[in-house]
C-alpha cells in the first residue's frame, strides 16, 4: 500500500493550513521532518534536508489503524501561509516511498477499510459542499449513517421474508405450522411503502444540492428586474423605464433562510415584432415552465401565458403606487418583501420536509429496482409460484437494497463517486 500525502485545507492564507500523510510509511515520513514523532500530538519544528527550519507545526499522529482512513496518519498542522504548505508538500516530495493523493483517496481507503460505507462516502461529499443549512443537515443525515441503517433494516426485513418461505420448502412434507404468506407480504409491503416514500423525498434532496430555481414572471416594466436586485441586494440585472430591457436569463443565487434558491429574472411577456426580445419571451416561457416556483408580478386579472402551477406566488407588482388593496410588492421601497421571501421559504420547507435519507440519483436507482423486484414477489406469490423462485427473487431485490451500500457490484461506480472529490479528502 502506497503511502499518501496531501494538503487537507484549501490553498491559500489561513490560520491553520493541514497535511495529512497516511498509509504505513507516514510516521517514517513525518520523522524525516520532525525528527522524533509524538506519540499522540507535539509541537515540533519541521526541517528541510539541511536542516534549515520550515515551521514549527503541531505534530498528530494516529497511531496503528485508528485514523480516519484506518491506516496510520500523522498530520503537520502549519501556519497557514502558501510559502510553509508549499516549502512542506515540496520537502514532502522528496521522500521516498511516498506520492501526492489523488482526489478523494483518503476517503477511498476510509471506504476501503470498512470506516465508511459508500452511502456514507457520499453523504460526506456532499457535507463538504453543502453552503446551506438545508445541504448541511441531508448530507450529514446520510454520512452519519441514516441511510445505511434504512437499508439495513429493509434487508433485515426482507432476509425474514426469505427465512418464513424457505421454512415452507424445508417443511414440505409436513404441515407448516402457520400460513407464512399473511407476514411475508406485511413485510414486502412495508419495504414497498418505505421506499415509495424515499424515492419521493429523493427528488426533492436533488433540488437541495442543486438549489431551487425561482422564476420571477411577468409584463414587461412590472418590476421584475427590480425585484431580482433587491433579492439579491446588488444591481444584477438592468432596469429602466423602458419596457423589453431584459433579454437575457439572469440568475443569482442565495441561501434563502437555509435554503438554497436560484432566482432567475427573464423578460417581460408579451407579443413583439423585435426578434430578439421574442427570443428572450421564448426563453422566459420555457424557463418558468421549468422552474421549481413561479413568482408572478402581475394583476389577478391579467392571464400570462405561463401557467399558474400549484404552490406559486402571485404579487400586485410596484405596490408603493397604489397601497391597500391585497398582496403587492415593492422592488423599489422593499415593502411587502420580506413577506415574500418567507412564503417561498415555507413552500421549499414544505417540500425539504419530505426527505429522508435517500439523497441520490443512485440510490434512487437502487430502490427503484428493489421495488419492481419486490413488485414482481408479490406477483408471483398471488399467482402461486414456487417458493423457490420467489425466493430468488427476494434476493434479488436484497442485492438492489446492497448496492446503496456498496456491498455488491459498485466497483465501476466508485470512480464516478470519488471524482466528485478534491484532493486532500
Ligand atoms: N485534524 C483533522 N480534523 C478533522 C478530520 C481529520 O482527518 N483531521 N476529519 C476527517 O475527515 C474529520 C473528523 N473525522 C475523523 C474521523 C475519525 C478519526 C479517527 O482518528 N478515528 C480513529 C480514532 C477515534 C478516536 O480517537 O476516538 C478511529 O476511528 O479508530 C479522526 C477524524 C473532521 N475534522
Ligand atoms: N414605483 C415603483 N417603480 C418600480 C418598481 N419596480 C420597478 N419600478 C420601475 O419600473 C421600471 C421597470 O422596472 P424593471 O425592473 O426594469 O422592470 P422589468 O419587469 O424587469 O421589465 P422588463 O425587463 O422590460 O420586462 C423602472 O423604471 C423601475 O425603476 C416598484 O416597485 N415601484
Ligand atoms: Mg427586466
Amino acid at each position: 500500500m502506497d503511502t499518501i500525502y496531501a494538503a487537507a485545507t484549501p490553498p491559500g492564507r489561513s490560520g491553520v493550513a493541514v497535511v495529512r500523510i497516511s498509509g504505513p510509511k507516514a510516521k517514517a515520513a513525518a520523522k524525516a521532518l520532525c525528527g522524533n514523532v509524538p506519540t499522540s500530538r507535539g509541537v515540533r519544528k519541521l526541517r528541510d534536508e539541511s536542516g534549515g527550519v520550515l515551521d514549527e507545526a503541531l505534530v498528530l499522529n494516529f497511531e496503528g489503524a485508528a485514523s480516519f482512513t484506518g491506516e496510520p496518519v500523522v498530520e503537520l498542522q502549519l501556519h497557514g501561509s502558501p510559502a510553509i504548505l508549499k516549502s512542506v508538500l515540496a520537502e514532502l516530495s522528496k521522500l521516498p516511498d511516498l506520492r501526492s493523493a489523488e482526489a478523494g483517496e483518503f476517503t477511498r481507503r476510509a471506504l476501503d477499510n470498512g470506516k465508511l460505507d459508500l452511502a456514507q462516502v457520499e453523504g460526506l461529499a456532499d457535507l463538504i459542499d453543502a453552503e446551506t443549512e438545508a445541504q448541511r443537515l441531508q448530507a450529514l443525515r446520510v454520512f452519519e449513517g441514516g441511510l445505511s441503517a434504512k437499508a439495513e433494516a429493509w434487508r433485515a426485513d426482507l432476509i425474514r421474508a426469505i427465512a418464513l418461505l424457505e421454512a415452507t420448502i424445508d417443511f414440505a412434507d409436513e404441515e407448516v405450522p402457520t400460513d407464512v404468506f399473511p407476514e411475508v407480504n406485511d413485510l414486502i409491503n412495508r419495504t414497498r411503502e418505505d421506499i415509495a416514500r424515499e424515492v419521493e423525498g429523493s427528488f426533492v434532496a436533488e433540488r437541495v444540492k442543486e438549489g431551487f430555481e425561482v422564476a420571477i414572471v411577468g409584463r414587461p416594466n412590472v418590476g421584475k428586474s427590480t425585484l431580482l436586485n433587491r433579492l439579491a441586494g446588488r444591481d444584477a440585472a438592468i432596469t429602466s423605464e423602458i419596457a423589453g430591457t431584459t433579454r437575457d436569463v439572469i440568475e443569482v443565487q442565495m441561501d434563502l433562510k437555509g435554503i438554497p434558491v436560484t432566482f432567475i429574472d427573464t423578460a417581460g411577456v408579451r407579443d413583439t415584432d423585435d426578434q430578439i426580445e421574442k427570443l428572450g419571451v421564448e426563453r422566459a416561457v420555457s424557463r418558468a415552465k421549468h422552474a421549481d416556483l413561479r413568482v408572478f408580478l402581475k394583476e389577478n386579472k391579467d392571464l400570462l401565458e405561463i401557467q399558474v402551477q400549484a404552490d406559486d406566488i402571485i404579487r400586485r407588482p410596484k405596490a408603493d403606487l397604489s397601497p391597500g388593496d391585497g398582496l403587492g410588492v415593492s422592488g423599489q421601497t422593499g415593502e411587502g418583501l420580506d413577506e415574500l421571501v418567507d412564503e417561498i421559504v415555507a413552500v421549499f420547507e414544505a417540500r425539504v420536509s419530505s426527505v429522508g435519507v435517500a439523497i441520490k440519483e443512485r440510490h434512487r436507482v437502487a430502490l427503484l429496482s428493489c421495488d419492481s423486484q419486490l413488485s414482481d414477489v408479490i406477483s408471483k406469490i398471488a399467482l402461486d409460484e414456487p417458493v423457490d423462485l420467489i425466493c430468488e427473487e427476494l434476493r434479488a431485490a436484497v442485492r438492489s437494497v446492497d448496492m446503496i451500500v456498496g456491498h455488491v457490484d459498485v466497483e465501476d461506480l466508485l470512480g464516478e463517486i470519488f471524482s466528485s472529490f478534491c484532493i486532500g479528502k
